[in-house]
């Protein structure tokens, strides 16, 4: 069997200090020339939420509340920091040692994410209830197999912040994302409305991001925003991003109480959404080139709103 080509990670890139590689050099497109990528841009607004208040809201969420356990299930302070150290102590490991280290972080991160599960309950039913819609809609569309699957980020210091980028503008695609991102090195931002905003450090947080799934079951009322990652000359940066992903077998459409004659359906069902959105992703490929998930055949600033992410409206047929 022909072996695949093995590239270096990018720490082992750095490491062997070879200079930078033609190909982490990025030429900015897509309209936002006008903010470099060491540009200042202004902060972005994130609204935090109280998770205590979020669950007191329902009868089921005030029963955990009181229920003494509860403490040692929903996320602390501690389990953030633990998480940070172990992502920091991961990454300072060489390549084979990383592998073996693995067992070790597999029971953090399990407890982390069966903590991270009880919020994210909450979170979809409380979405449904700003809608007007019977809590466990979103829930039973995303199924009882749903997966949380986390990855652990690490951008070193790079030489040219100006032309490399850390993680390229995307939606993601899950339901939603519990981002952790680093505790003092900024680099997360968001576009909106045509201009990138920077995402600032609030310490003790977990940034609940909406991703495409989330957009097509809401019918497009919630937004999957885009984002990207920057790089930064002297600092290391990491972020822990932790993606809600549907059981495999279910189908994700638009849920049937947000469609009507006002809001026509804007999403085509979708199934394994993963699996097209980072095929579409490695190849540099749109989803819509990729998987067509917008209903009929969509107008420019459909296909504008669905590969960058869908961060802005989407218009209506006529
Ligand atoms: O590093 C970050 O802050 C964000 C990472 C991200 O967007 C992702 O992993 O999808
Ligand atoms: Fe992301």
């Amino acid at each position: 069997m022909e072996e695949k080509p093995k590239f270096k990670t990018v720490q082992e890139v750095v490491a062997a200090n070879e200079g930078l590689p033609e190909r982490y050099l990025q030429p900015l497109t897509g309209g936002h020339e006008e903010q470099p990528l060491n540009g200042p841009v202004p902060e972005m607004d994130i609204p935090s939420i109280d998770l205590s208040l979020l669950l007191s809201s329902s009868e089921e969420g005030r029963q955990e509340l009181s229920d003494e356990s509860w403490n040692y299930r929903s996320v602390s302070r501690r389990d953030l920091d633990k998480i940070y150290k172990l992502t920091k102590q991961f990454f300072a490991l060489p390549t084979e040692e990383k592998q073996k280290y693995a067992g070790d972080i597999g029971k953090t991160l399990h407890e982390y994410t069966m903590k991270q599960h009880a919020v994210i309950e909450q979170f979809f039913k409380g979405m449904a209830r700003s809608l007007d819609l019977e809590d466990n809609v979103f829930l039973e569309m995303h199924g009882d197999n749903a997966r949380m699957d986390t990855r652990f980020n690490m951008y070193p210091p790079c030489p040219r912040p100006d032309m490399v980028i850390g993680a390229k503008p995307h939606g993601d695609g899950s339901a939603f994302t519990l981002l952790l991102p680093d505790k003092d090195v900024e680099g997360l931002q968001f576009l909106k409305d045509g201009k990138w905003y920077k995402a600032p450090i609030v310490p003790d947080t977990i940034l609940i991001n909406v991703g495409d799934l989330m957009e097509i079951m809401s019918n497009g009322i919630y937004k999957s925003p885009v984002h990207r990652v920057l790089t930064n000359r002297e600092k290391e940066r990491i972020s822990v991003a932790t993606f809600c992903v549907p059981s495999p077998d279910k189908e994700i459409q638009p849920v049937e109480g947000l469609v009507s004659d006002a809001r026509p359906r804007l999403y085509k069902t979708v199934k394994k959404y993963v699996e097209l959105y980072f095929d579409s992703y490695q190849q540099g490929l749109t989803l819509q080139e990729n998987s067509g998930i917008l209903t009929d055949i969509p107008t420019e600033n459909e296909i504008l709103g669905i590969s960058r992410g869908i961060s802005e409206d989407i218009p209506r047929k006529p």
